[in-house]
């Protein structure tokens, strides 16, 4: 049972009071009795605004479902003319660029990878934090980048053969982006720096430099025998490491070690889809690390490999310029906060009419007032050097609800004494309303907007649930390929160029969600670059040193002036509602679909619901691992609920699916002793019972989200199992 503390018109969780007024607002210059005074002020005017706005959600749903049953959607201009009448699609404000000032570098001028981390796990935010900088010999040497093939697996101890394979991957890379004249890396016996040069010894006694002597600017140690060679190549920095007494520098003709590469320049520190945050106590815990990561104490220690390591964040790394002067880069990337949507409410406060307040306002506070440290200068480490506070709102649908995150904003902005603006916003452009609206949307906040994304996973179930009536929907995998999605795709970059985001914004591309299939990403994630985004979301610091090799190859400023020149509009194909042609599909083929959804449906939800994990790694039916969140949960069940909405199969077939694939996925969590099986006493499963109400209840839950069924039965499973809450 939650205790509160009544604080005027306030009922606050006793631990998330205590936590704000020992830890949180101790040295950031504001006084209690006045934050709890505005926030409940704040609580009573902007809640019912809040509310209001869903209810507008639900209108519009209602309306969309009734002229799906009275209309035929193959009449694609009265489809059109109907969503612009109820005001669907708005009608487009005039042309504006963005103004919005104060903004980092790794945003105006670096094209990187984009991390995501659930901020609920301190070990891995820290990691994602300090993921500015990754291996590249670990990240070749670690994933399927390098083939097994003669003899160079990655089974045992470190084996030198699939070494070789990586130090040849390295050196071709280096050839490819600091090539030397007439030589090639792989022939270098020595490197140093000569009257402010690169100078190169090679195996046949001569001495060369580099191509492009501009590539080349800076070092650690001596000039004669350097540890670290600084390179900058399309505003993203590597470094050659040189080590002669390293097991692999000692190796290697030229002592190097390894190849830093700047991996991610930003990271998304995650408070909503892929944590599990229902109650006062784990709200707590995300707010309490968001805090940590912004005073730079946060730590965490853990056994790994035998041994007991503490994780904290890293230093900046200092080298030398080229002329003597002091060259320092960021050890850290820089950190966005994700906040939740409009959508939950939480119990964590308890308003004057002893209702509980939005979850998003009482995230926006809390989130900004421990960035606030950031900014007063409370940690060794600076996030912001613009005196910003990246925060990326999701799940809102058009420009109404982007127009009250500004109001928001404001409002944080007044009462926590942070001058206009400070608080940037990162636009997801995944429910179908902003897709439509993108350029009203972006309107609301041009002077504080920093991001827009394709969140295709949740546009990919908005999709679904908005055009649930419609018809049965084609199948998972054939999403990536419809018009729809592609219309969508291209219509952010273009919206967002228009709105001269070039040099000002990041323009980002959805999430790689196959963690352990590195190849295939490295060799299809370089088409996020080429449609114009200057950052892409990775699941892992390696996949960021991966995906970071990508904007080596592709100057995306270039690309994006080269898309600045498109005119086309993409409505007309965001329209085209992706309705299956189902007649020809064979039972197989959709007791294949079945399977699939029901088993990475399940596999996540008995994490989320019985262990309160919110992103997880979970085997497909062909036994590939895939990240699994609350946007791809979307998807699973709204595509189930949408397939037995249409008769693709039964409710009895569906519910025999789920209990078949609850089997293998308790197999495939049998070596976890924390794991409660789901089968065969299912009715005493939260989390089968959960699962089935995600998917027999799919066409009444709002935009189709999970979150109300997950969090009501993840509370049920608290209580059932004895959890701190
Ligand atoms: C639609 C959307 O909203 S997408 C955005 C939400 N999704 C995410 O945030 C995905 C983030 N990624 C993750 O949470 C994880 O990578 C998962 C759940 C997919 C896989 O986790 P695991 O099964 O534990 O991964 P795996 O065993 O391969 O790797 C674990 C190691 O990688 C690190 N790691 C994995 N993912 C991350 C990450 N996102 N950030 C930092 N470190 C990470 C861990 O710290 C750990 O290293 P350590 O032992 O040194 O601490
Ligand atoms: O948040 C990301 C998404 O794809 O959804
Ligand atoms: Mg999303």
């Amino acid at each position: 049972m939650t205790e509160y503390v009544k604080v005027g018109t306030l009922q606050i969780s006793k631990e998330l009071y205590e936590f704000v007024q020992s830890e949180a607002l101790p040295e950031t210059g504001l006084s209690e009795p006045t934050f709890w005074k505005d926030f409940a002020q704040l609580v009573t005017d902007l809640a019912p605004k809040n509310k209001a706005l869903l209810a507008d959600r639900d209108a519009f749903q209602e309306k969309i479902n009734a002229w799906h049953k009275a209309n035929d959607v193959v009449d694609f201009q009265a489809y059109q003319a109907f969503l612009k009448g109820i005001e669907y699609i708005e009608s487009p404000v005039a042309d504006f660029t963005i103004g919005t000032k104060n903004i980092d570098d790794v945003i105006t001028k670096q094209a990187g990878p984009q991390l995501v981390v659930p901020i609920d796990n301190a070990r891995y935010a820290i990691n994602a934090a300090n993921a500015r900088w990754g291996s590249l010999y670990d990240a070749l040497y670690g994933t399927d980048v390098i083939n097994e093939e003669n003899g160079a697996d990655r089974i045992g101890a470190y084996n030198p053969i699939r070494g070789e394979k990586v130090i040849a991957f390295a050196k071709d890379f280096l050839d490819k982006q600091t090539p030397l004249m007439d030589a090639s890396h792989k022939s270098a016996t020595k490197y140093a720096i000569v009257n402010g040069k690169l100078n190169v010894s090679l195996d046949d006694g001569t001495t060369t430099s580099l191509k492009d002597a501009t590539k080349f600017v800076g070092y650690q140690g001596f000039t004669e025998n350097p540890h670290a060679l600084l390179f900058c190549n399309n505003g993203l920095h590597f470094e050659i490491q040189i080590d002669r007494t390293h097991a692999i520098g000692t190796v290697d003709k030229a002592g190097v070690k390894d190849v830093l590469i700047e991996s991610a320049t930003s990271c998304i520190m995650d408070c909503e889809d892929s944590v599990a945050a229902v109650d006062a106590t784990d709200k707590t815990l995300v707010y309490r690390n968001w805090l940590g990561l912004n005073r730079g104490n946060l730590s965490s220690t853990f056994t790994k490999n035998g041994k007991k390591v503490t994780r904290t964040l890293h230093a900046d790394r200092n080298y030398i310029g080229l002329n003597g002067e002091e060259i320092t880069l960021s050890g850290r990337v820089l950190m966005f906060v994700r906040n939740v949507g409009h959508l939950m409410t939480t119990n964590a406060i308890i308003d004057e009419f002893g209702k509980e307040i939005p979850e998003g306002i009482m995230d926006c506070v809390f989130t900004s007032l421990m960035a606030k440290h950031d900014l007063l200068g409370n940690s060794p480490y600076q996030n912001s050097q613009k005196g910003s506070v990246y925060i990326v709102k999701p799940k809102m649908h058009g420009s109404k609800e982007v127009a009250f995150a500004n109001e928001l904003f404001n409002r944080v902005e007044d009462m926590l004494d942070m001058p206009r603006y400070t608080l940037k916003i990162g636009i997801m452009d995944e429910e179908r309303r902003t897709t439509l609206n993108l350029k009203n949307c972006i309107y609301e906040v041009k002077d504080r907007i920093v991001f827009i994304n394709t969140g295709f996973l949740d546009r990919t179930g908005d999709e679904i649930h908005t055009s649930m009536e419609a018809g049965p929907m084609i199948r998972k995998g054939e999403m990536k390929t419809s018009s729809w999605l592609n219309g969508y795709e291209k219509n952010n970059v273009h919206t967002g160029l228009r709105t001269g985001m070039k040099g000002r914004a990041q323009i980002g591309k959805g999430m790689w969600a196959m963690p352990d299939l590195m190849a295939d990403m490295l060799a299809q994630k370089i088409e996020h670059l080429q449609a114009g985004g200057n950052t892409a979301w990775v699941p892992s610091p390696t996949a960021a040193t991966l995906h970071a090799l990508h904007y080596h190859e592709i100057n995306v400023t270039d690309v994006q002036a080269e898309i600045e020149k498109e005119t086309k509009d993409y409505q007309a194909d965001i329209l085209q509602i992706p309705i299956a042609k189902h007649e020809n599909w064979s039972a197989e083929e959709i007791q294949e679909e079945l399977d699939n959804s029901a088993q990475t449906l399940l596999g996540y939800v008995v994490r989320w619901v019985e262990q309160g994990v919110g992103c997880s790694k979970v085997p497909d039916i062909n036994d590939v691992a895939l990240m699994e969140d609350r946007a791809t949960l979307r998807i699973s069940s709204q595509m189930l609920t949408n397939w037995l909405h249409h008769g693709i199969c039964s409710k009895e077939q569906l519910i025999n699916t789920l209990k078949r694939m609850a089997r293998i996925v308790d197999k495939q969590n049998a070596s976890d002793p924390a794991y409660r099986n789901m089968a065969p006493n299912f009715n005493e499963s939260v989390a089968f019972q959960a699962a089935c109400d995600l998917v027999l209840q799919g066409k009444s839950q709002p935009s189709g989200y999970t979150e109300p069924i997950l969090h009501r039965r993840r509370l049920e499973a608290k209580e059932k199992y004895h959890v701190k809450s």
